[in-house]
């Protein structure tokens, strides 16, 4: 028997109802609820990871649909307890959906949606301020003056990598290993080294027409280059950061074996889930490697880290916040709220999940569509035509 858990009511009487199993940033999302005649219900337990068991307590006998969090296990449990009650649609609030089985929700009927477009920036720009603060020991400088540490200037104080000239290595090159690398084409002159399964067709010719640019005017030109394989990126980049999905193919990409074929004072990035990395590895690599230093944001077993990781002065840890700013939260729980509403209502999927500004708009209706449906095929669902 589920406990019962507190939640917070809006619309009470209205037609469709609906739950969110957190407090999202912004009202938008929950006034455009309200005003399509949803009765909106907020979980606002402290706990910061709901099971299992407390999401099937917040559905209840009647739900039409579910906004979650990416902490949560969303399988064939979830999928099963959302269609008794009736529901057709859920959203994670997060582009990532690796802890939802499609496949389950597929099974039961439920369309899946995740908030693509709003993150991209926000995530390259976290990934970008952890590449400066590792090769600037940023943190470390800060920790030594706040301890009274510094009593004056030197020639080898903190001493770390100028990233000009240098080659960035970019591990999945979608929409925001793109941006990221754009970031520190642009910004810092770097050459780029991508892997990807697909080509970056609009990554490469914007390096290409930057680089032409530097020529134009008389500076080094910046160069850019497709690996053939993963390893060609470890073994060349400079500074490397990891933008894949997680799936079966990406678990642990970045193990031992190929820890060690990175040059020994490289720099390391993940913004994108933690189990891409082999961490226990990482973290004797990082022992035996002083000058190795990484930048995370995510970590294998969230909200824990491996054991040894906290101590290492060669690491840089954040808690998962590279798409915390407030116009990227606000906007991941618009979408995410659409998603649901959208597929409630009947209407058809976005054409294009990247092309979601019309949706953002605060001055005007959203378009009637779900934004991003990611088993939209699957379900057979129509697509707008808008
Ligand atoms: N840390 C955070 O807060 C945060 C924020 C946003 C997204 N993310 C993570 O970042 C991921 C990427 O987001 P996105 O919007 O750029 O997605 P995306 O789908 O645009 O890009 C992912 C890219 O990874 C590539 N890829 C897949 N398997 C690969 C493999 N085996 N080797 C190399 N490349 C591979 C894909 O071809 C694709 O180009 C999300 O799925 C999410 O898990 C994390
Ligand atoms: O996948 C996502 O959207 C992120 O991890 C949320 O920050």
């Amino acid at each position: 028997m589920a406990k019962p858990v507190s939640i917070e009511v809006w619309n009470p009487n209205g037609k469709y109802r609906v739950v969110s199993t957190k407090p999202m940033p912004g009202t938008r999302w929950i006034n455009l609820l309200v005003q399509q005649d949803f009765r909106v219900e907020i979980c606002t337990e402290k706990k910061t990871i709901l099971s299992v068991e407390d999401i099937i307590g917040l559905i209840g006998d009647k739900c039409d649909g579910v906004i979650g969090q990416l902490t949560e296990d969303w399988g064939e449990v979830l999928f099963s307890a959302l269609s008794r009650a009736g529901g057709k649609a859920f959203s994670n609030m997060a582009v990532g959906y690796n802890n939802v089985d499609v496949n389950a929700a597929n099974k039961y009927g439920v369309a899946v949606g995740n908030t693509p477009g709003v993150l991209t920036e926000t995530t390259a720009e976290l990934a970008a301020s952890l590449s400066l603060a590792a090769a600037r020991r940023i943190v470390e400088a800060d920790e030594f003056m706040r301890a009274g540490l510094y009593d004056g200037w030197l020639p080898h104080l903190f001493v770390g990598n100028l990233l000009k000239g240098q080659t960035v290595g970019v591990i999945g090159a979608g929409r925001i290993g793109s941006a990221y690398a754009r970031m520190m084409v642009e910004g810092f002159k770097m050459n780029l080294i991508y892997f990807d399964l697909y080509q970056a067709t609009r990554l490469e010719k914007f390096v290409t027409a930057y680089a032409e640019f530097l020529k134009a005017n008389g500076e080094q030109p910046v160069t850019w280059k497709r690996a053939a394989s993963m390893d060609e990126v470890l073994q060349e980049a400079d500074l490397i950061s990891l933008h894949p999905i997680l799936d079966k193919t990406t678990y642990h990409l970045v193990n031992k074996e190929r820890l060690s074929k990175m040059k020994k004072e490289a720099i390391l990035i993940n913004c994108s889930r933690g189990p891409v990395v082999d961490e226990v590895a990482l973290v004797e690599h990082l022992r035996q490697n002083p000058m190795f230093r990484v930048g995370l944001d995510v970590f294998e077993d969230e909200p824990y880290m491996k054991p040894g990781l906290a101590e290492l002065k060669n690491a840089i840890v954040v808690p998962h916040i590279a798409s915390a700013s407030k116009w990227t939260r606000e906007g991941m729980a618009t979408l995410a709220a659409l998603n649901v509403l959208g597929k409630i209502k009947g209407y058809p999927v976005w054409f294009d999940a990247n092309k979601v500004e019309p949706f953002l708009n605060e001055n005007a209706p959203p378009p009637p569509a779900s934004p991003s449906i990611v088993n939209a095929k699957a379900l057979g669902l129509p697509v707008s035509k808008l």
